[in-house]
């Protein structure tokens, strides 16, 4: 036998040798009816999409009869995350088909200088595989997306935060960031109900509409110009809108750019899904009227910054290299703006946040108060003053922050409002009687109480 065996061994060559008992081993093992996708966590030196989105989506598939999991809390993290331990088998079913996922780590090799080794192994009835392929595995990429997207801590950069960043991207080291904490949102937000509703519609167009933007040859981005009174919620909508859609906000200071190219570093180290935000641009103006004077950073003509400059200047970077991006301007001076700014197609919507009405302070009384369906004896009457008097939501906010006892704080809303309108209508007075004093004789009052020429 031995002899035998060394003869072949002698007779037969290597190569030849091992294809054969590769073909005997293959033609004995029963085939398996089923197909295993190997997804390894890194495809060559990038991260696999696929093996990311599945660890996310894995996390809503754990069963009571899952043995082991891995739980964590960072400081920032307000629950416990929980993940599947090495080992572990997942199953799912998805239009009928079961499926099982198992997570595999394999030890490093002493003599290879590499870490541990993990992949997710998906395996299923192999006349599935097109179905899986085409259908499934988008729909855990789509999921992990979503979910990821519920998660994400909204944040704030700022040029003056400390650049510390707790996600430890340093963003061109021009960016601090905080987690943004306001907790705006377009439920609480005190907005006529079909501006409300006209702004969500419209992120959403802006959302899903990637394809239309690239056929069109347009930057995907949106405008917003806010313009009202100081606390009428300029910077609450922005809020609101940085929690709805979970965007990141920029909030940039023109005042410290001092040239194109300062502003061309600071707005690269943005990222995509985000929000601009330049506040209170007639102020801006002013910086720009300030260098026109030729202070320290005036430069030469070309390197100044004009808004409608910098709007071009945004167009051209973002067209390149921006995707998904908003940019709201706000002003309480919407009449000291640059007329290019206000041109039509400068910025996509322009948005008057007025002051306080009756149906704004339906949401407010419901947030503070918990009053619903105008159920309180003092509503008409509020209702009333709000209609002939200017009142910010700020201000109502306020009042009704006063007293946690709605009696209290809508008694207090009434003579507050009632103060504000005899106030109102004393300085009119007064600018009437200046007025009838002077040169200016014809000046008269209309049936609402406004000023007429
Ligand atoms: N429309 C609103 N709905 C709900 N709350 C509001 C609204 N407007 C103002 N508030 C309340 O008043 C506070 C100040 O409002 P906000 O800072 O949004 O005003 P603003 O228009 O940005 O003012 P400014 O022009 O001074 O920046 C908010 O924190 C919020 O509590
Ligand atoms: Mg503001």
């Amino acid at each position: 036998m031995m002899l035998i065996r060394s003869m072949a061994n002698e007779l037969i060559p290597f190569e030849l040798r091992s294809y054969l008992s590769t073909a005997i081993h293959y033609l004995f093992t029963p085939l398996s009816a089923n197909t295993t996708l190997v997804i390894d966590e890194h495809c060559g030196m990038s991260r696999n999409q696929v093996y990311d989105a599945a660890e996310i989506y894995l996390k809503t598939k754990i069963s009571p009869s899952t043995e082991r999991l891995r739980i964590g809390k960072t400081s920032r993290q307000k629950t416990f995350s929980v993940a599947i331990e090495k080992g572990e088998v997942v199953a799912d079913v998805y239009e009928n088909i079961k499926l099982k996922w198992a997570y595999v780590c394999t030890e490093p090799q002493k003599t290879i200088h590499s870490g541990e080794k993990r992949r997710f192994e998906l395996s299923f009835n192999k006349k599935y595989r097109e179905k899986i392929m085409d259908s499934y595995l988008p729909h855990v990429l789509k999921r992990a997306k979503e979910l990821k997207d519920e998660e994400k801590v909204v944040k704030l950069y700022n040029r003056e935060c400390p650049f510390n960043n707790e996600d430890g991207g340093d963003h061109g080291g021009m960016w601090g960031s905080i987690n943004l904490e306001h907790p705006s949102t377009f439920d609480t937000l005190a907005l006529d109900p079909e501006l409300k509703k006209m702004m969500v519609d419209d992120l959403k167009r802006f959302l899903g509409r990637k394809e239309f933007y690239k056929k069109v040859g347009k930057a995907w981005k949106r405008g917003y110009l806010l313009s009202g009174p100081p606390g009428t919620g300029k910077s609450s909508l922005i809020a609101a809108m940085a929690n709805y859609l979970k965007f990141d906000i920029y909030d940039l200071e023109l005042t410290s750019i001092y040239s194109n190219s300062d502003l061309r570093r600071v707005l690269l180290s943005t990222t995509n899904r985000s929000i601009l935000v330049i506040e209170d641009i007639d102020c801006s103006v002013e910086m720009r009227d300030r260098q026109q004077g030729g202070d320290q950073y005036g430069g030469p003509p070309s390197s100044r910054l004009t808004l409608s400059g910098l709007l071009n200047f945004i167009d051209g970077l973002w067209s390149s290299c921006g995707d998904e991006r908003i940019i709201v301007f706000t002003t309480n001076h919407k009449d000291r703006l640059d007329s290019a700014l206000l041109r039509p197609g400068r910025m996509d919507v322009h948005i008057n946040m007025s002051y306080c009405k009756p149906q704004a302070f339906s949401t407010l009384a419901s947030n503070y108060l918990d009053i619903r369906d105008k159920n309180h004896d003092l509503y008409e009457e509020i209702e009333g003053l709000m209609e002939i008097t200017t009142v910010t939501p700020a201000e109502v906010a306020e009042e009704l922050m006063a007293s946690e006892n709605a009696d209290v704080a809508l008694e207090g809303l009434v003579n507050f409002l009632k103060r504000k309108h005899s106030e109102a209508n004393q300085v009119k007075s007064e600018e009437n009687d200046k007025v009838e004093g002077g040169e200016a004789k014809k000046l008269k009052t209309d049936d609402e109480g406004r000023t007429v020429f």
